[in-house]
């Protein structure tokens, strides 16, 4: 029988408090997050995990000290494993994690996986929208780490995969069902920030997390007014905007309530559970809001399995193998800059 790897890739997060400072110095001395030559880049990486460890501990704190993240990567890859072993014949279909910046870091698994000796390899991102400073990050890591022969094929994103669309849908449907007065509310999408040079440069992040909210506002139907934003900013560049903290408090004083969605993040970690439910509402607090729905993160939302499953199943039926360095059509569709290139 055929053997089978899916690796799912996510970002990782420190186990435990000790874990947050070389956590950070890992993003930050990836030169997809911070684009310096190599030793300049790895000073401003001691910097930075040197001066955010405390803040970003005190954050994690809030969650035990450590990120959920794993946990919720396993339980996604669970779920996926039992999802294929029945959806995929004639093939044995085994999940692994690869972490970017923590364990299980993407090079350890893959000795894990050329220890198994696979026939196939899926490389399978859990971020629905492409981005050099995520997808393309771990892509690298495993070709770089990777020495085997299998066939290998990548998933480069899903923006518009009609269960992940669902699956949103269904979440936002099941938190708006009580609303009486659809004027009284604004949906916010929000969406992990990146720098605007990055997006000036190409990437088509920005394009596909519009392109997503764009699909699920058809599907959602509802008279509910929305708007998308994007939050968790980092160091000195200009980011791309709105910024979620300000759009909360401006539609805060505009009377207005708030229906907030990830809609870049798929499963619960510090960004959802410290900075949307206790910094933002928080704010939303000040800024006058009585009611702040927070949507949550697909996970393992049966939907959300399903969509992960149906790449799985058009990256099996590729002919040609392809881990390519660049974005896929899907990307060239949504991004104008990539279609000049
Ligand atoms: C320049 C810095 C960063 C860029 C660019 C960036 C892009 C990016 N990140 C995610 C998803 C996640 N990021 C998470 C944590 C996190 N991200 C950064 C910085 C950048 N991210 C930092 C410093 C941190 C650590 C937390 C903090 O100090 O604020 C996480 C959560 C991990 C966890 O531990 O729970 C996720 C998930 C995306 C999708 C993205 C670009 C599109
Ligand atoms: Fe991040
Ligand atoms: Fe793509």
């Amino acid at each position: 029988m055929k053997k089978v790897a899916v690796l799912l890739f996510n970002l990782g997060g420190p186990l435990e408090s000790k874990d947050v400072k070389p956590f950070l110095y890992n993003l930050f001395k990836d030169k997809y997050i911070i684009s310096l030559p190599f030793g300049l880049r790895h000073f401003v990486a001691r910097l930075i995990s040197t001066t955010r460890e405390k803040p970003a501990q005190a954050n994690y704190n809030f969650m035990g000290g450590g990120s959920p993240i794993l946990a919720q990567t396993q339980a996604q890859a669970e779920a996926l494993a039992a999802h294929c072993q029945k959806t995929i014949k004639g093939a044995e279909v085994k999940t692994f994690i690869g972490m970017r910046y923590w364990h299980p870091f993407v090079e350890d698994t893959v000795k894990e996986i050329e220890t198994w000796a696979p026939d196939e390899i899926v490389l399978l991102p859990l971020y629905p929208q492409f981005s050099k400073t995520t997808t393309l990050s771990s892509l690298v890591a495993f070709k770089a780490a990777y020495k085997g022969r299998a066939k290998v094929t990548a998933v480069c994103c899903y923006p518009e995969n009609d269960f992940f669309i669902k699956a949103q849908v269904d979440l936002i449907r099941a938190a708006i069902k009580d609303i009486k007065n659809p004027n009284g509310y604004r949906i916010l999408f929000s969406a992990h920030g990146l720098p605007e040079k990055v997006i000036q440069e190409g990437d088509p992040y920005k394009a596909q997390v519009e392109a997503t909210v764009a699909k699920v506002m058809a599907e959602l139907n509802s008279d509910i007014d929305h708007v998308i934003c994007y939050q968790s900013r980092v160091g000195p560049l200009k980011w791309i905007g709105p910024a979620t903290d300000d759009t909360i408090t401006q539609t805060g004083k505009s009377g207005k309530n708030i229906v907030l969605v990830p809609i870049a993040f798929v499963s619960e970690h510090i960004e959802t559970l410290v900075e949307l439910d206790i910094e933002y509402k928080h704010l939303a607090d000040e800024a006058g809001v009585t009611d702040y729905i927070r949507v949550p993160a697909v996970g393992t939302n049966p939907d959300y399995i399903r969509a992960l499953g149906d790449q799985v199943l058009k990256a099996l039926a590729t002919t040609d193998a392809v881990i390519s360095d660049h974005a896929c059509a899907t990307c060239h569709k949504h991004c104008p800059k990539l279609k000049a290139a």
